[in-house]
């Protein structure tokens, strides 16, 4: 392959990753040369750039290099400049002191505060991101965000990476998901520059890190992570950890790490409630706007899917694009009918009915009370508040009437079904404990 065919084979590569991906993993390998027994090399800057594009990219570069090279079948990532690297000795310390790049994972530039739509289940979560992205006095260290799929995490993380970097440029702001704290620490460790790791992991400002469930059950990453996280606790410096559920929640995780996760401020993004997605597609509309000036958009759309589709943003967001493409191609304006049309998988597939008998087992299951007691005529406190609970989650998970859930609950009257969800509504705000308890039942109702 040429010098020329890589440069066409970037321009496609760079259309396929996306700009803010090409620039920051596939603009800086080079193209070097495919050798007798299939092998393509590519030159990198570092060692962790080679495993990061190798994972990540590497079956669409050989997907694409076989095009225009078939003899192709393995791609591999050297140094640049050092060809026979593995074969040389380590370099001076003069020399390594030269520094090395800490990539941070590319930031979406579209994932800024602006964009964030804040409604009441994400609305600490957003003020507490807002918080550190002020990048003032550390006050709550970590800042530990979860909450379940889709739900915003990584999107407040980049939002407060673009923030700092415009509040306090002088900050050496690391971004990056526990997985690619793993490559590093391991390709550190393979290398034999655990120095190297260790100064550039403590010479940070402010650390987040993504998905940080992903380091359960594996230690020496764990115990890496704790030595770390410490380090720049002890110095002041600010640490941002999201994961998909709360550090107690997370199995295979060390207890020392588990309680210094907890020792900051723990938030939690809660599933979206339909205000909440309704504003989300109002926005993402205002956004197509330009993209799609002369579209038509009937009345009652966007309410219909915010309704319709109540799994996670991502899929509400994914349905949206479908559907001003689908639209625009058809040269057609967005009805009802195209609508249905369009996305009949999607309406099909967040489709599932939660019936009022599986949340009445999992609350009974949850609260260690037979189903008898909890449909049953006794009042004592610990079968009704659970039975309260059960209508409650029956209200927001159904689309049962009041009547309807109260004959379900051993004939009771609407009014008590009422009396039931207002009290829980009311619960919630003032008692954690309850709060968790809806939380966790709802998470496993939905999943
Ligand atoms: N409140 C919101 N306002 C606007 N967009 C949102 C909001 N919440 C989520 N999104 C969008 O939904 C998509 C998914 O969000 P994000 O990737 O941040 O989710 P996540 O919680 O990190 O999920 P995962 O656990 O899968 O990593 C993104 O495109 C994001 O911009």
């Amino acid at each position: 392959m040429t010098k020329e065919q890589w440069g066409a084979m970037q321009d496609q590569l760079s259309s396929s990753v996306g700009e803010n991906n090409y620039k920051t993993w596939i603009a800086p390998i080079d193209f070097d040369r495919i050798e007798a027994d299939g092998v393509a090399v590519f030159s990198v800057p570092t060692n962790f750039f080679g495993t990061y594009v190798s994972q990540h990219y590497g079956d669409l570069l050989l997907a694409k290099l076989s095009l225009v090279a078939p003899e192709v079948s393995r791609l591999k990532f050297r140094l640049a400049n050092t060809d026979t690297q593995q074969a040389q000795p380590r370099p001076a310390p003069a020399q390594s002191a030269q520094p090395d790049v800490l990539p941070s994972a590319p930031l979406d530039a579209r994932f800024t505060f602006d964009r964030f739509v804040v409604g009441k289940p994400n609305e600490l979560a957003h003020a507490a991101a807002k918080r550190v992205a002020e990048g003032g006095l550390v006050t709550f260290n970590p800042l530990f965000l979860y909450g379940g799929v889709g739900l915003g995490k990584t999107h407040l993380m980049h939002a407060i990476a673009h923030d700092l970097k415009t509040n306090r440029p002088d900050l050496n702001v690391l971004y990056l998901s526990a997985e690619q704290f793993m490559y590093r620490f391991v390709q550190a460790l393979r290398e034999r520059r655990m120095m190297d790791f260790k100064e550039l992991f403590r010479s940070v400002d402010v650390l987040m890190v993504d998905d940080v469930q992903f380091i359960a059950g594996k230690d020496s990453t764990q115990e890496e992570f704790f030595h770390t996280f410490n380090a720049l606790v002890d110095q002041n410096k600010q640490i941002i950890i999201s994961a998909d559920r709360a550090p107690d929640e997370i199995k295979d995780l060390e207890n020392r790490i588990r309680s210094r996760l907890q020792s900051g401020l723990v938030v939690d993004l809660h599933p979206t409630d339909y205000e909440l997605r309704l504003g989300i597609l109002q926005s993402k509309v205002l956004t197509y706007r330009e993209q799609y000036p002369s579209l038509q958009i009937d009345d009652g759309i966007l309410e219909f899917l915010a309704h319709r589709i109540s799994t996670n943003v991502r899929v509400l967001e994914g349905a949206l694009t479908r559907l001003f493409a689908f639209a625009s191609l058809v040269g057609q304006p967005i009805t009802m009918e195209l609508t249905q049309d369009c996305l009949a998988d999607v309406l099909r597939a967040s489709d599932r009915k939660i019936s009022i008998e599986e949340i009445q087992r999992k609350v009974a299951e949850h609260y260690h009370i037979r189903l008898s007691d909890l449909i049953g005529p006794k009042r004592v406190r610990n079968f009704a508040r659970p039975r309260q609970v059960a209508m409650y989650l029956c209200k927001q998970l159904t689309a049962r009437s009041l009547p309807e859930i109260g004959r379900r609950f051993g004939g009771r009257d609407h009014t008590t079904v009422m009396h039931g969800v207002k009290r829980i509504e009311e619960l919630r705000i003032k008692d954690s404990q309850i709060a968790d308890d809806i939380e966790l039942l709802r998470r496993a109702l939905e999943a």
